[in-house]
């Protein structure tokens, strides 16, 4: 098993009170699964996905199990996290195309974070330049500054520096939403190729657009307000979701590209709960049309065929 997570809780501190941003998550991600994640904006997924390398105030660690290839991964502890993080966890953040120094060719970059982690450039030499084979950049680059290269040609520059170490786990945060369509289906796939090569053995794929998840997962998590809604294999969370949220999630795709932000969605009333003060019960019941008494009460996440896990009493309840 590459990642394991057992009733992880992560909240925001404020002068207001805890944000319950990541509110009692367990999963399990297989080695070599791609798993997305998926749900509109504020449910969570960059919390959930930052906490797993970059524990950091205000964020907080309230309580939860994070084992790695069988190994407890100390995220509550920043230091002890040093070990980890590149070698085990990695991360493509949001903003990769600007995570780069400016100030620094992007071959001296390497080298230096090879040494801080006990390797260098020269041993790696080979691997590196075979990497940027792959992603479709010229050696040349590594005698550039970041201002001289384009939106996604940083972006392949950091999926290549992130998964140098060989990571277990690889986050992958909204890393395509800022790429038009063509690059989007290019970093997409490179993702894909660096786990059949084994450069990653698992991938969490966050992102707002289920339809680039289509492509590329092997199983889909559905978020909503903190919790887990539902979780399955991509054909199934495409094609036969269950749970109310997903079905109007999926059936309200939008074009590649365009955020849920941007663009609501259709036919649901309202927004998400404010997760200083969630409501109990269901956190979606305020906007679904099959909102009734029992949802006033926390439905459990059960398992209601292999691999298909689903937080809703109409589901539970549906052959009653
Ligand atoms: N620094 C912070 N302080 C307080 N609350 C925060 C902070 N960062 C995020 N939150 C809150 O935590 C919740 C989850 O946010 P998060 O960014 O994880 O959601 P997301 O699903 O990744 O959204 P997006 O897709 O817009 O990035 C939201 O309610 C958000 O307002």
């Amino acid at each position: 098993m590459s990642l394991e997570i057992e009733n992880l809780r992560i909240y925001y501190q404020t002068l207001r009170g805890d944000v319950k941003a990541v509110d009692n998550l367990s999963f399990k991600v297989e080695n070599g699964e791609i798993m997305g994640l998926a749900g509109e904006s504020g449910c969570g997924k960059s919390t959930l996905s930052n906490s797993l390398i970059l524990l950091k105030p205000p964020m907080k660690y309230v309580s939860g199990n994070v084992t790695i290839d069988d190994e407890p991964l100390p995220i509550h502890d920043f230091k002890g996290m040093n070990k980890f993080r590149y070698k085990k966890v990695s991360i493509i953040p949001q903003y990769a195309m600007n995570a780069l120094n400016p100030t620094q060719k992007i071959g001296k970059l390497i080298s230096d974070l090879l040494e801080n982690h006990g390797t260098s450039f020269s041993t790696m030499e080979k691997e590196i330049k075979e990497r940027f084979k792959i992603v479709e950049l010229k050696e040349a680059v590594l005698d550039m500054y970041p201002m001289e290269l384009s939106g996604g040609m940083k972006q392949r520059v950091v999926m290549v520096i992130s998964t140098l170490l060989n990571p277990s786990l690889l986050l992958a945060d909204e890393i395509t939403s800022a790429l038009d369509v063509s690059t989007q289906k290019a970093v997409s796939r490179m993702i894909v190729e660096f786990r059949n090569r084994g450069f990653v053995k698992s991938v969490i794929f966050v992102t707002h657009d289920v339809s680039v998840l289509y492509q590329i997962a092997d199983s889909i998590m559905i978020m909503y307000a903190g919790k887990q809604v539902e979780r399955a294999s991509t054909e199934t969370i495409v094609k036969k979701p269950l749970h109310p949220y997903t079905k109007l999630l999926i059936s309200s795709l939008p074009e590649v590209g365009i955020k849920y932000s941007e663009n609501p969605l259709k036919g649901i009333p309202g927004n998400p709960p404010e997760l200083l003060t969630p409501p109990n019960g269901c956190r979606f019941r305020s906007r679904c049309p099959l909102a009734y008494e029992k949802c006033m009460e926390e439905p459990p996440l059960v398992e209601v065929m292999p691999n298909h896990y689903v937080a809703c009493w109409k589901v539970e309840n549906a052959n009653d």
